[in-house]
């Protein structure tokens, strides 16, 4: 079965990267490419790497344009999205929305109007399919919310010890992250000048809106509250994020328990890879493809489990995370189009 994709907020990052996988996939045929500002130029202008796509014109982004496609992902800045999917899946009920942005990943609705601001727009099903009962959630639905691509790997990392009930509910999450994260309109503080030779913290002291995201996936696994300290930093570099995340370890719990539990949850999976012990996770392995590295430590002195995770923010982080949702929503199989081998150096 060949299915017609849509990506809105293709001349940006993750639209980009939407389109990249996408012309790998088996399944897929692109149809409509949409944008905001950029609308009317050739998508070759924004996103020079797309060959096969070069001479496609960038249309506006409205209900018309992408009604009419059996999938459509949205890649528009926080905020964006809600209201055009509803009055998309108004008119086109059987639609496959998979939506990059945070709009619908939040359940609660007081983390929503505190971290985003406005009427909470609901919630849908949240696209991180390693997570305990999310690739039941998945399988054949026709809304997706692709999580933000901090909690893609402070989740990945810490659930599972979460889950195992290896680990205090008092979790610290530090995370570097390339500036591709931050999307492509221009920031002052992603000036060239100002970001080359310097690596930076921000969000800092609870305010970064992760923080909640973070939150909920940390208390679906622990099955209590779980507090959460976030420090995000900017490093110099175009993609990938490098999170460690740790929290007290439960009385008497040790090195071995931890690893077991890590291979339990994480041996079958295709796209998270426990390392072999003495390796440790690089943003650089992980380039380009739809993994996640992770290695485990039990700092006995310090009473502490750290987890290491490194993901490529636009690929596991958002776009690839997004293809995999959408082969769980449509039965293709979980692994089309995506990638697991990276580039190097
Ligand atoms: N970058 C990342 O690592 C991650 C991004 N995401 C999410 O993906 C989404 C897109 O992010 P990213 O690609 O980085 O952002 P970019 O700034 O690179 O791209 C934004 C896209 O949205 C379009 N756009 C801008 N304003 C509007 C508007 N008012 N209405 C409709 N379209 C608009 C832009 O079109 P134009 O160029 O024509 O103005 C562009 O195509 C965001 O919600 C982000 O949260 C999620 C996880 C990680
Ligand atoms: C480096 C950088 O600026 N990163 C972004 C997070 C990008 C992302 O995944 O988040 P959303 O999908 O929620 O936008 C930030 O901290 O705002």
């Amino acid at each position: 079965m060949t299915v017609s994709v849509a990506v809105a907020g293709a001349s940006g990052y993750a639209g980009g990267e939407l389109l990249r996988l996408l012309l790998a996939h088996p399944e897929v045929r692109i149809g409509a490419v949409t944008a905001h500002s950029n609308a009317g130029d050739l998508l070759g202008a924004h996103q020079p790497h797309l060959r096969a796509l070069a001479d496609r014109v960038l249309e506006p982004t409205s209900v018309d344009t992408l009604a009419g496609h059996d999938v459509v992902f949205l890649a528009l800045p926080h905020g964006q999205s809600h209201e055009l999917a509803a009055a998309l899946t108004e008119r086109t009920p059987d639609v496959l929305v998979v939506d990059c942005g945070a709009d619908h990943r939040l359940t609660d609705p007081v983390a929503w109007e505190t971290f985003y601001g406005g009427e909470h727009p609901g919630s849908w099903p949240y696209g991180l399919p390693e997570l305990p009962g999310a690739r039941d959630a998945l399988r054949g639905t026709r809304r997706v919310a692709v999580p933000g691509c901090y909690p893609t790997a402070a989740s990945l990392a810490l659930v599972p010890a979460l889950a195992a009930g290896l680990v205090e509910p008092d979790v610290v999450v530090v995370a570097a992250s390339g500036t591709s994260g931050a999307g492509k309109s221009p920031k002052a503080h992603l000036l060239g000048a100002e970001v080359m030779g310097s690596v930076s913290a921000y969000g800092v002291g609870g305010g970064h809106r992760h923080t909640p995201e973070m939150m909920q996936n940390f208390a679906a696994a622990a099955g209590r509250s779980v507090s959460v300290s976030f420090t995000p930093m900017l490093v110099p570099m175009p993609r990938g994020i490098l999170a460690t995340v740790s929290a007290p370890v439960t009385a008497g719990v040790d090195a071995a328990q931890v690893r077991a539990a890590y291979e339990k949850a994480y041996g079958d999976e295709p796209f998270v890879t426990l390392l072999p012990e003495g390796q440790w996770p690089t943003t650089a392995a992980t380039v380009g493809a739809n993994t996640c590295l992770l290695q485990v430590a039990v700092d006995a002195a310090a009473g502490r489990l750290i987890v290491v995770a490194a993901i490529d923010n636009l690929t596991k982080g958002t776009a690839g995370g997004a293809v995999q949702s959408m082969n769980l929503a449509l039965g293709f199989a979980e692994t089309a189009g995506l990638p697991t081998e990276g580039v190097a150096p």
